[in-house]
This record gives C-alpha cells, sequence and structure tokens, in this order.
C-alpha cells in the first residue's frame, strides 16, 4: 500500500482530503459551540458563563438575536454538509486511486513472473486475491478514511466542549481514550477473524473454480449434488465467520453505547449537582457528548474493520511479493533471434519443484529448421515440457537451447517468445468477433493479411459461412464455433504472428478426424515456411513429421 502513495493521483488527493477533513470538522464544532449563546438566547437570560464565545460571536459582526444566531447556525450546516459531499467524493477516489494501483501492481507481479511459478499457481487464488481480498482492502481503506474524519472531528468537538466547559470536557476525554483502550481484544479478535474470512474466501474460489471448470464431468458423472455440496459448505463457512465478525461488531457498539450513556450520565450529574452549571451550558456539552459518541463507535468500528481487512492487504502484498521476486528479467534490446538451422538442446534437465524425478533428464536433441518434428511418448513423459523449453517459457536447471547459436538465456526468452505460436488444447479465445481474435496476435494485420492467415489454416470457409463474417462475435470461449473450428482460427491467429516456431501441443487431440485432417492439410502446407513441433499421439499430424522424437521418463529414448 506503501507504494500506492507514491502515486502522483494519489499525492494530489491525500492533501485536498486532509483540507477538506479539518474544514468540515471545524464547521461541526463551531456550529456546537454557538448551540451556547443560541439556547442562553432562547431561555432569555445572559449568557455569563460562556462570556467569551458570547464575544467571539459578537466580534464577527453577529448581533446575539435570535434571528441572527438561527442564520448563521444554517449557514454553518449548508456549509458543512456541503464539505462533507466534497470530502466524501475525495475519500472515495483515494480509495478507488489505491486500490486501483494495488490492483494494477498485483495483475502486472502476476503476468510478469516467470512461468514456472505460474504453473505451480492455483488460479482460485489469483482469482481471490484480485477480486475478494483487494475488494477487503478497499473496504478497509474506505473505513480507515473515514476514521481519520471521525478523529478530526472528535478533535474539533473536544475543542468545542473545552471552550464551554473544560472540567467536562476533560471527564469525556478520559472517558473516551478508557473505551478505546478497551477495545483492543475485540480488535485483536478482528484481526484473527479477518485472516480466517481470507482463508475461507480462497477455498470458495477454489470450489467454484473447479466446479465451474468440469461441469461436464459433473454432468455426466453426475455428482450434481456433490459439487453443490462442496460450493455451499465453502459458502456456509463464509456465513459462519461473517456471524461470528458481525456479533464481534455488534457487540463493540453495544458496549459503547452503555457505557457511553452510563459516562454520560455520570457527567450531568456532576455538572448540575457539583459543579451548579446552568443548564443554558448543559445543554451544549450534552449536544456535544451526543455527537461524539456515535462518532467514536465509528472510530472504534472503523478500527476494527480495518484490523479485519489488514489480513488481506498482507496476503495481497505477500503475493505480489513473491511474483516480483520469480519476475522475468526484462527483455535485452529486441534483435530478431534467426532459426536457419536448427535448434539444439544439450544436456538439458528440468525439474519441478515436489517432484521426486526431473521431468526431462539429460536431453540432447536437435529440432531442424523448417521441418516439422514430432514429439511422441507415454503420459508424463516429458513433451509438454520439452515444448515449454523450446517455446522460451522455462529455462533448464542444467544444460543449454541454442537457436543456431544463439543460446537462450533469461534475458533472450522474451524476445524469442516474440518469434514462437503456441496451440494447446484449450487456447484463449476471447467472446470477441473473430477479427478481434485474429487481430489480438497482430493489432496492425488489415483485412486482406486476416484473409490469408485463414486460408493458410483451412479457417477461411467457415469463417465465410458466418453470418457477419470477420465481424462475427463468438460468445464467451467461443462457444459458438466447433472444437475443429476454433483450432483452426487459433492457427490462423498463430500465423498471423509469423513465427519462426509453431508448436501445436495436443492441439488435434479432441477433434474428430475430418477436422484433424484439415489442420494437418493446413499444416502440409506450411513445412518449409516455419518450424514446426507436434505433440500427437496419432493420426494425421503424426504422419506429416519429416522427424520423431520418442520421449520416455524424462528422456530421448528413440529418434526417426
Ligand atoms: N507444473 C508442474 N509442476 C510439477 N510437476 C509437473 C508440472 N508439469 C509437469 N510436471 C511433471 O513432469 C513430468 C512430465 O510432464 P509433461 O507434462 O511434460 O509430460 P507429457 O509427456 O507432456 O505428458 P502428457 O502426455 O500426459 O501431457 C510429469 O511427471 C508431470 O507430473
Amino acid at each position: 500500500m506503501s507504494a500506492g502513495l507514491r502515486d502522483p493521483q494519489v499525492r494530489r488527493l491525500v492533501p485536498r482530503l486532509a483540507l477538506l477533513q479539518t474544514l468540515s470538522a471545524l464547521t461541526e464544532g463551531v456550529g456546537l459551540v454557538l448551540l451556547v449563546p443560541l439556547l442562553g438566547t432562547l431561555a432569555g437570560r445572559d449568557t455569563v458563563a460562556v462570556g467569551p464565545i458570547a464575544k467571539a460571536v459578537t466580534s464577527l459582526g453577529f448581533d446575539q438575536t435570535l434571528p441572527a444566531l438561527l442564520a448563521l447556525f444554517v449557514v454553518l450546516v449548508a456549509a458543512r454538509a456541503a464539505l462533507v459531499l466534497a470530502r466524501n467524493r475525495a475519500a472515495l477516489s483515494l480509495e478507488l486511486a489505491l486500490i486501483d494501483g494495488l490492483r494494477q501492481r498485483a495483475w502486472r507481479a502476476l503476468l510478469g513472473a516467470d512461468w514456472r511459478t505460474l504453473q505451480g499457481l492455483r488460479r482460485s487464488d489469483q482469482a481471490s486475491l484480485l477480486i475478494t481480498n483487494l475488494d477487503r482492502v478497499g473496504h478497509g481503506v474506505n473505513q480507515l478514511l473515514l476514521a481519520t474524519t471521525s478523529v478530526v472531528t472528535l478533535l474539533a468537538l473536544a475543542l468545542a466542549a473545552l471552550a464551554i466547559y473544560p472540567l467536562f470536557a476533560l471527564g469525556g476525554l478520559l472517558a473516551g481514550m478508557l473505551v478505546l483502550l478497551a477495545y483492543r481484544r475485540l480488535r485483536q479478535q478482528a484481526t484473527a477473524l479477518g485472516e480466517a474470512f481470507g482463508a475461507i474466501w480462497d477455498r470458495v474460489h477454489g470450489a467454484i473454480g473447479e466446479a465451474l471448470g468440469a461441469l461436464r464431468s459433473i454432468k455426466t458423472l453426475g455428482r450434481e449434488a456433490q459439487a453443490e455440496a462442496m460450493v455451499m459448505q465453502g459458502f456456509a463457512e463464509l456465513g459462519a465467520a461473517r456471524h461470528a465478525w458481525h456479533s464481534s461488531q455488534a457487540m463493540g457498539q453495544f458496549l459503547l453505547q452503555t457505557g457511553g450513556a452510563a459516562v454520560l450520565a455520570l457527567l450531568v450529574w456532576l455538572a448540575l449537582a457539583g459543579w451548579h452549571l446552568p443548564a443554558a451550558t448543559v445543554l451544549p456539552l450534552i449536544a456535544v457528548f451526543a455527537r461524539a459518541l456515535p462518532l467514536l463507535g465509528t472510530l472504534q468500528e472503523a478500527w476494527q474493520q480495518w484490523r479485519h481487512a489488514a489480513p488481506a492487504l498482507a496476503a495481497a502484498e505477500a503475493q505480489i511479493a513473491a511474483m516480483d521476486a520469480a519476475a522475468e528479467p526484462s527483455a535485452i534490446a529486441a534483435e530478431r533471434i534467426e532459426l536457419a538451422r536448427a535448434m539444439h538442446l544439450s544436456s538439458v534437465t528440468l525439474h519441478y519443484a515436489g517432484q521426486v524425478a526431473p521431468a526431462l533428464a539429460g536431453v540432447s536433441v536437435a529440432i531442424p529448421a523448417r521441418q516439422i518434428t514430432a514429439l511422441v511418448g507415454p503420459s508424463g513423459a516429458g513433451k509438454s515440457s520439452l515444448a515449454d523449453l523450446l517455446a522460451g517459457l522455462l529455462v533448464p536447471d542444467a544444460g543449454t537451447i541454442a537457436v543456431d547459436k544463439a543460446v537462450l538465456d533469461p534475458a533472450k526468452l522474451r524476445t524469442w517468445r516474440g518469434q514462437v505460436a503456441y496451440i494447446d488444447q484449450e487456447p484463449l479465445v476471447l467472446a470477441a468477433s473473430v477479427g478481434d481474435n485474429l487481430r489480438w496476435a497482430a493489432p496492425a494485420a488489415d483485412e486482406p493479411r486476416l484473409w490469408q492467415a485463414l486460408e493458410d489454416a483451412a479457417a477461411a470457409d467457415f469463417v465465410r459461412a458466418l453470418p457477419q463474417r470477420l465481424e462475427t462475435r463468438l460468445g464467451d470461449g467461443g462457444r459458438r464455433l466447433s472444437g475443429g473450428e476454433r483450432q483452426r482460427l487459433m492457427l490462423a491467429r498463430a500465423l498471423l504472428r509469423d513465427p519462426q516456431l509453431l508448436i501445436l501441443d495436443e492441439a488435434t487431440s479432441a477433434l474428430d478426424t475430418e477436422n484433424e485432417m484439415a489442420i494437418a492439410a493446413a499444416l502440409a502446407q506450411l513445412r518449409g515456411r516455419m518450424t514446426i513441433v507436434l505433440i500427437a499421439h496419432r493420426g494425421a499430424l503424426l504422419d506429416l513429421a519429416d522427424h520423431v522424437i520418442r520421449l520416455d521418463s524424462g528422456q530421448v529414448v528413440d529418434e526417426s
């Protein structure tokens, strides 16, 4: 959050908010002090006990007549209302600027992290961070800003009470401080509840993400009731945590109201029976106290709320720091890396954290340029890991990968990735038009280029048959298209990048023979234009390969 304070917008908003808070608090204090001569005038008696206030009012050019005092009172209330409105707007802008800054930092850190780290992440944890956690922080920040307002207003009220009758004011201040101290346990409880709340939200996001990702399996396995129970269990825990939290807040308010009433009764009794103050002095003091009490309640509640939200901020900062620590080095001058002869892997070892055996162990192999190479082998053999290394997504733990003679060190990865296109089983299809989906890879591409890519990917025919051709919107996840059409569209998008290396990781494994044949025919046309690496188990795609590398248990067991 401290990083957010360096944001220019935040820096502009903080002093403005501080000024508005101070002014609105002062108008409140002055308004209450004004009650003294007002009540004195109403009672039709001289306000001897509050001579200085009466003098101050008169010196401002106001008669102590009832209409003049009432008019002044209304003007002050109106001024205060206008200031409060401006202050609320400034507070909201500041909250949004801080939270947007944090959200942007979190998102950037996530996108900038290396692939190995991103692979190990639970998507739901990130969704939880970017949505729920940061919303909770926003709520906490809002409460904190409100609390600073309450502090300033309480100070103004304290000054007003001191001006009216110091002893009464000191008694009230002492009681207020004791109340805030007495609430320490509730605030500690708020932190613990906030931590529990975060953990439950993570579980709820996890359960929902899992269920949404597996709707087909849930339906076909007939596990609707279990899926419902899984998600509802999370919401039940959330409900219980909310209940505990609101009870704790309500208890705080109950204690404050009760304690406040007792202190007020004591002070009024002292004022009337002990210090023999006139009603015209005691009534404004009661008004000050009555105004201060809910503010003290707001302050206590805001403090509690902030303690409840603080674990969400700590979790967000920890996640951002972890992502920052895993940041990829920024690309060196983006010089094109030429793949004219071959990619060479020399004694490459890749070991995922938490796994006993390495995914790849001492792999040395060459991928000839402008040919089609197939990676085959049983499940878990290391094919996708090898493809990720070729794509510049991963760096090996040992050994080297070279494009012709250029060794791919971490600083070259981004540049190399810019020359690679990768299609897997579940590529990203945007809920946008066909044209927008294609332009995502090449924003500057004109229409003839889009159609050429569609032709090369055997996708032009079905796009022509769509009601609005390139302008046809695809709906969420490309639902409007069949699996085969989607993959051909993805191939067209990949080709728009004019890649030196095209990787297809089981891109056709979910397709029927006809669709697979269409993609195979398109790839056959691309032979010689770019280097193609396929992971395929069978069928038309495998038949295309000029060169087959067989992997097993992380090692190359055959090449042909
Ligand atoms: N992100 C990861 N974290 C930990 N282990 C991983 C990760 N990705 C892969 N592995 C492990 O590395 C090994 C090789 O996996 P890889 O996905 O490369 O194999 P594959 O040949 O592509 O398998 P499949 O054909 O089933 O996709 C496996 O034992 C797998 O469990």
